[in-house]
């Protein structure tokens, strides 16, 4: 066993007082190998989400990590008679996206920590428990990084695309990506089960492939299927205390609202964003009364969380409903009937852009005339 301080080294196991070299190469890899990936997850900390406490989490494990890499570990390092240096897997060299990055980075740092954990255990009597808690610590991280990046995306998403049942889904959703989308629902009232679950894990690939958020209509148990971001529900949808029991802090739920009590409601119960509508009459929602540009007005006065004006918005009256002090807008036909879905998605993002810095001179201007 080492001395972690003292970086004395003796064996345990049949009384021989030399370390074992390959145990030392194994815990040298390990400790190498859960630095190097929480250096990743970090730089996406600082950088990415420019958020401290995760960025310093990271940080005070790889300090922890250094602690314990002792001379005697290092010295015992043969890379050029090592084996595994010239193994890959293909998955290795595919990342999708961030988010496919940072989960392969997270399960590569809980890999090694479970190595460390187990190992470790032969060299120092502490080191099987000390790493089993750090394991604990990523798991936390993990859904963090998840949870922060979900709900960073959301408010950084003015235009969410509701999608409606077309037989080129995909190329649509696909297109109005390229033109800049960050957020998507998949919204499929006839489709079976089998169907909507293989469109939706497609959904989801396109999604993520272009750093966008995925959430399913209505259905939590496809959500969780797919690995969703989350979950859109309506008033006569599960209640979000079951929804979030089911799904986790770290994925988003949103609620239809119609009126001040649905929303005041949606909110206490902890729903992540909210849909304000409909604004206008439309017929994606066939007999549902409009709620107006009054209700517009009231949730750009009291609403806590992002919401999202929906019902009959397009081109020709997006510039009312912003008017009225919505930042961001859903919609169905706006994008999904369109002859050209990207350059129909960057004019809604422009417009919104426009508008957004309009209002942030004018309030500058007023704020240094006061
Ligand atoms: C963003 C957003 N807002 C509202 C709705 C409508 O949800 P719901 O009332 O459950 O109706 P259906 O979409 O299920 O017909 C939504 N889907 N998205
Ligand atoms: C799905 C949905 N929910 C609404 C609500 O008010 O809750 S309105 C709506 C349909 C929006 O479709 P379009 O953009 O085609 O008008
Ligand atoms: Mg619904």
């Amino acid at each position: 066993m080492a001395d972690k301080n003292s970086g004395l080294a003796r064996v345990s196991d049949l009384g021989t007082l030399q370390l074992q070299p390959a145990l030392c190469r194994i815990l040298d890899a390990n400790l190498d190998r859960a630095r190097e990936g929480l250096r990743i997850i970090e730089e996406w900390c600082r950088f990415g989400l420019q958020s401290s406490p995760l960025a310093q989490e990271c940080k005070s494990m790889r300090q922890e990590l250094a602690s314990w890499h002792a001379p005697e570990l290092r010295a015992a390092r043969n890379t050029p008679g090592d084996p595994g240096t010239d193994l890959s897997h293909p998955q290795e060299e595919e990342r999708s996206g961030i988010d496919s990055l940072l989960q392969a980075n997270c399960c590569r740092v809980e890999e090694a920590l479970r190595v460390l954990e187990e190992y470790g255990k032969l060299y120092h009597p502490d080191m099987g428990a000390v790493f089993k808690q750090m394991r604990y610590r990523v798991y936390t991280l993990e859904s963090s990084l998840m949870a922060y990046r979900r709900r960073q995306l959301l408010d950084q998403s003015p235009l969410y695309l509701v999608t409606s049942e077309n037989d080129k889904l995909f190329a649509v959703v696909e297109a109005a990506l390229e033109g800049g989308l960050t957020l998507v629902q998949y919204r499929d009232k006839n489709t079976d089960d089998g169907e909507r679950l293989r469109n939706a894990e497609q959904l989801r690939e396109i999604c993520h492939h272009y750093g966008a958020l995925f959430i399913m209509n209505d259905r939590v148990d496809l959500a969780l299927a797919v690995d969703a971001d989350g979950v859109h529900l309506g008033q006569q949808d599960m209640p979000t205390a079951f929804a979030r029991q089911l799904l986790g802090p770290q994925r988003l739920i949103g609620r239809s609202t119609t009126n001040p009590e649905e929303m005041q409601r949606a909110i206490a119960e902890g729903a992540d964003y909210i849909g304000v509508g409909p604004v206008y009459e439309t017929p994606t929602k066939p007999g549902k009364a409009p709620a107006g540009l009054a209700y517009v007005r009231y949730a750009a006065e009291h609403s806590s969380v992002p919401w999202f004006a929906i019902g009959g918005i397009d081109m020709h009256n997006l510039t009312d409903v912003l008017d009225c002090g919505a930042e961001r807008v859903a919609v169905v036909r706006g994008i999904m009937e369109v002859e050209q879905p990207t350059l129909v998605t960057q004019y809604f993002l422009s417009q919104m852009n426009r508008i957004q810095t309009l209002k942030a001179v004018e309030q500058r201007n007023v704020q240094s005339n006061a």
